[in-house]
């Protein structure tokens, strides 16, 4: 008899993020503690409970600009070596104690030099953290591998430079790239350049795109930039129709997308919180996963949404009625897609996550 599917059992599951921001997962408390330490003085509250409620409900803006507003906060107070290497160790451990088993985590270094760090001393101060907080977790008997992707704002000038960064760390930890912030108005051919220099340097990145806006930031992602991923591309189902029967009819933007195999990165609640979607029993990835997509399950910002991988694969489980069997798919397409060696990720799948799902298949 399969366990059944409870959030203890799904927290126990093997699992696999590969959208997680750094600056939009720090524990409530810890980002109190850092504001005292670091003298920042414009927390909404100091109160642990009334921080974390007044993150989620103002990111149910409805809008990716508002949602974003509530980061000053987060990455105010990330702007010593110090303040860095305690975020990522408790994101590795926070990540661990979730069950996930394979971690990418993202940042933007430039948004973390207000304080004189320079842009490699911010990366350097986040590797050591993962590597720090691993070893706690591991100490607990708890095992997460954790990458970092390095993020440029698609409003800013640097991408090249970080991009740059990105390649110059790449066997330290740093598994590549990807740009994020605001998307009208900014479309990712402003940063070709950095792509095309990551394209010749057999490096890897991932695009925010099909968002906050729709097919076009899609297609130039993918046809113009060259991504091996999307970040979130839940706006990939206005190129899906329905004829007469009901039945899906791909455009042909769509069917490029499930015909490559190219992966999306879909993070529910954050989804509904930016308008991209209306709820999670309406979110696109119910359909797109019917139709085979490459979908995988991330958390987004674990703060700004009040969720984990755990209650992101539970809500799921429970708006679509999904199984193991299904949870498993998402897993497997995770690690499938991400940034790490072909024999790794193949490692994973064999030794961690298919026997992590039979057990639970065998349980009870
Ligand atoms: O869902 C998102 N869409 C676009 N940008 C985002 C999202 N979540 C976070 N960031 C942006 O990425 C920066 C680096 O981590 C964050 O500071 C935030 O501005
Ligand atoms: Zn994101």
């Amino acid at each position: 008899m399969p366990a059944p599917l409870t959030s203890e059992t799904i927290r126990s599951a093997p699992k696999v993020l590969l959208h997680d921001h750094l600056d939009g997962g720090l524990r409530a408390a810890t980002l109190i503690d850092l504001a005292e330490q670091t003298g920042y003085r414009d927390l909404p509250t100091t109160d642990v409970a009334d921080l974390a409620r007044w993150f989620s409900e103002s990111a149910y803006s409805g809008s990716l600009e508002r949602y974003l507003e509530t980061f000053t906060h987060t990455v105010g107070v990330m702007q010593t070596r110090e303040a860095l290497i305690r975020v990522a160790s408790e994101c590795a451990q926070d990540l661990a104690a979730d069950g996930v088993v394979y971690a990418e985590v993202r940042f933007a270094p430039e948004l973390h030099v207000e304080q004189g760090l320079s842009l490699a001393e911010t990366v350097q101060a986040v590797l050591d953290g993962f590597r720090a907080g691993s070893a706690v977790a591991a100490d607990r008997g708890e095992f997460i591998r954790v990458r970092l992707l390095l993020t440029a704002m698609r409003h800013a000038a640097r991408s090249r430079e970080i991009a740059e960064l990105a390649v110059q760390f790449r066997d330290q930890e740093v598994a590549g790239f990807d740009i994020a912030g605001a998307e009208a108005g900014f479309p990712p051919t402003r940063h070709l350049d950095a792509f095309e220099y990551l394209r010749r340097e057999n490096a890897h990145f991932t695009i925010h795109a099909g968002e906050a806006f729709g097919l076009p930031s899609i297609w130039e992602a993918i046809q113009w930039c060259g991504a091996d991923r999307l970040g979130h591309g839940v706006r990939i189902v206005d190129d899906i129709s329905f004829d007469r029967a009901g039945e899906p009819v791909l455009g042909r933007l769509a069917q490029y997308v499930r015909d490559r195999r190219i992966p999306l990165e879909m993070a529910p609640t954050s989804n509904v919180q930016t308008g991209a979607a209306a709820s999670i029993a309406e979110h696109p990835i119910g359909l797109l996963a019917r139709l085979q997509f490459r979908v995988t399950v991330n958390t987004d910002n674990r703060l700004m949404s009040g969720c984990t991988m755990t209650s992101e694969m539970t809500a799921l489980a429970q708006a679509f009625d999904y199984g193991w069997d299904r949870l498993q798919w998402f897993t497997v397409n995770a690690m499938k897609s991400a940034f790490l060696p072909f024999d790794e990720r193949l490692e994973i799948i064999e030794t961690v996550i298919k026997p992590g799902y039979r057990r639970l298949l065998e349980q009870g």
